[in-house]
């Protein structure tokens, strides 16, 4: 555990920092909404032209190319500096700027933005690494097709979500994205190009290495290798989630609940919302062709003035009533995109209200990588005090522990519950039962009026959040058998960081 010591601030900064905070606002709607609009109308145009014309699958080997090129003239000049992505630093979905990418020669990645092919008989789909999951619902469900798990940001990324990781509320069935991949195209440190992928019984020495480069991809943040193009599972789907809504009154009780609800084998998704310690409900879908059975109404909950989705859950709970209604399925999916979680009630206040919505509603959400790269220093400062930005994945039995902390240290609510499935498979996140465990996901993110202290419970924190562990800390909490191996084998330890050294306090601001 170890303590962030609120830096000293006069009355002046004060009264600044709590001006450009509350706001904010204006700066956002005059300048950031029409942004964001222009931003994602152009990325759409230009996908629909490129699915159109089905150049993205000639253009990428001219990408690979020229990844391959750059990593070779790495090589030839000296290795004089360590490699990363050339992503910048506002564009990635953490709240911490990458000081690392400064001293590092860094290989432009930035142009894989596209979906490659669909593989109907395989079920599969091949996409670039800087394909969001937004792009990837907008192509896949009209084809009535999914990914077994779609993280609910739009612009999360794929490469984010296996080189860092990835959950979302079917992962009770399905675990977590790297589980839903099935083989990655990579290009090494020396250049070459190489498709680790999961072999049944490998027979030979390149399978075998190639099987467990595979599962040493997870998590490794891009210290392995440059990943060039994943495959992942697709299954079929309906246009429906029929979405139950259990209120909960104690812990113990959300506890049961979720428990029983991600045991349920009939449920595609489950996830819980605390409102307060013992105040919460527990939501479970399943794919629907809609309203056929008299059981309930359709909520488009992603229209423009409908909402923000967890206030809606939380009128619900106060009914203490269960409920039940039907929602388009690219709706649910993204059903926390609008209100940023609930973050955006501290950037644009009034963004729930009736009259905005209606008024403003259809520019919302402002890009978060746009929030990101105008942050003021002042702003990032009092967010650097005041607000938190953790995710645990905790053993499901330790949820009650895990609560009690967060409530004793930050005290922030909603909290964010997302039970996913964790098999005993190698890999940095390692459990070694050798049977599959239900863990949670214990997602805070907000204000807290506390004193603020980083506390991390037993579990796998995720590696986007603040995290202030040592490096001792860190490998004690993760299995670096494969990893190390790996590095070792591929010539990873001069071209690329140690993951720590990318994650850690001191190489993010
Ligand atoms: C000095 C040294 C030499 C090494 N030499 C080799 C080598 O020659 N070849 C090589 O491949 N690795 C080699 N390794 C890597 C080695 O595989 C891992 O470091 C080590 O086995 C990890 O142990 P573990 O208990 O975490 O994984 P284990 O559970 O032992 O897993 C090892 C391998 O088994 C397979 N496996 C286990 N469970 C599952 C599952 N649930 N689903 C699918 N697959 C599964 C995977 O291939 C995995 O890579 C070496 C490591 C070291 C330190
Ligand atoms: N529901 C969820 O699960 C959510 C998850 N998140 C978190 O957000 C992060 C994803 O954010 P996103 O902006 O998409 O990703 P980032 O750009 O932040 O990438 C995350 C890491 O993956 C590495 N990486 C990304 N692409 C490649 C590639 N092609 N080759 C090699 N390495 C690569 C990056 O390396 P480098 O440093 O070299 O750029 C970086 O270390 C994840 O880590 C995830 O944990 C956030 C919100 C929700
Ligand atoms: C569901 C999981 C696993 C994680 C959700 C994480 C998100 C809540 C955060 C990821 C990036 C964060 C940023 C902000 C809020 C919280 C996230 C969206 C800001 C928008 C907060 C305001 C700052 O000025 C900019 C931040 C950018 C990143």
């Amino acid at each position: 555990m170890s303590a962030k010591e609120p830096s000293a601030l006069n009355a002046f900064e004060r009264q600044v920092e709590w001006i450009m905070f509350r706001f904010r606002w204006i700066f956002v709607i005059l300048f950031l909404l029409p942004a964001s609009l222009i931003f994602d109308s152009y990325h759409f145009v230009r996908n629909y032209f490129i699915y159109k014309l089905q150049s993205a699958p000639r253009a990428h080997g001219r990408k690979v190319a020229r990844i391959k090129r750059q990593v070779r003239e790495w090589n030839e000049s000296g290795k004089k500096t360590k490699m990363c992505t050339a992503r910048s630093g506002w564009s990635t979905m953490s709240f911490r700027f990458p000081l690392y990418k400064k001293n590092m020669t860094q290989i432009n990645t930035d142009q894989l933005v596209d979906i490659l092919e669909i593989d109907e008989k395989a079920l599969t789909v091949r996409v670039e690494p800087m394909v969001t999951m937004g792009q990837i619902t907008r192509f896949l469900l009209p084809l009535g097709y999914t990914l077994p798990i779609v993280p609910e940001l739009d612009d999360l990324t794929v490469g984010g979500m296996i080189n860092g990781c990835g959950v979302e509320a079917s992962g009770r069935k399905y675990g977590m994205f790297q589980h839903i991949c099935v083989a990655y195209e990579l290009v090494m440190a020396d250049g070459s190009l190489v498709t680790a992928k999961k072999f049944k019984n490998p027979s030979t020495q390149e399978e075998t290495d190639m099987h467990t480069l595979f599962f040493g991809i997870p998590w490794s943040h891009g210290t392995l290798g440059f990943l060039v193009s994943a495959t992942l599972r697709i299954i079929p789907c309906r246009p429906f989630v029929k979405l139950t809504y259990y209120p909960t009154k104690t812990l113990e009780e959300m506890e049961a609940t979720l428990r029983e609800e991600a045991e349920n084998r009939e449920n595609e998704f489950v996830e819980g919302l605390l409102f307060s310690k013992d105040r919460g409900v527990v939501m479970r879908g399943r794919f629907s062709d809609g309203p056929i059975d008299n059981t309930g109404k359709i909520n488009s909950i992603g229209r423009w003035y409908k909402k923000w989705f967890y206030t809606h859950v939380e009128d619900l709970t106060k009914t203490g009533k269960v409920h039940t209604e039907f929602i388009p399925l690219r709706e649910y999916y993204h059903r926390h995109s609008k209100s940023i979680f609930w973050e955006l009630k501290e950037i644009v206040p009034f963004g729930n209200n009736v009259v905005f919505r209606w008024l403003l509603g259809w520019m919302c959400p402002p890009k978060i990588s746009l929030l990101k790269l105008t942050t003021p220093p002042t702003l990032r400062k009092l967010y650097d005090r005041k607000h938190v930005l953790q995710d645990m994945l905790v053993p499901l039995d330790r949820l009650n522990e895990t609560i009690n902390v967060f409530h004793k240290e930050v005290e922030v609510y909603p909290i964010w519950l997302c039970p996913f499935n964790q098999p005993s498979c190698p890999g940095m996140v390692r459990q070694r039962s050798g049977k599959s465990i239900m863990y949670v996901d214990v997602g805070v993110y907000g204000i807290t009026e506390k004193k603020k202290i980083m506390t991390h419970t037993k579990g796998f924190q995720m590696m986007y959040a603040d995290t202030y562990m040592t490096r001792s800390e860190f490998w004690e909490m993760f299995d670096s058998s494969i990893y190390d191996w790996l590095r070792t084998k591929y010539q990873c330890t001069q071209a690329f960081p140690d993951v720590y050294d990318k994650v850690c306090k001191a190489a993010r601001y």
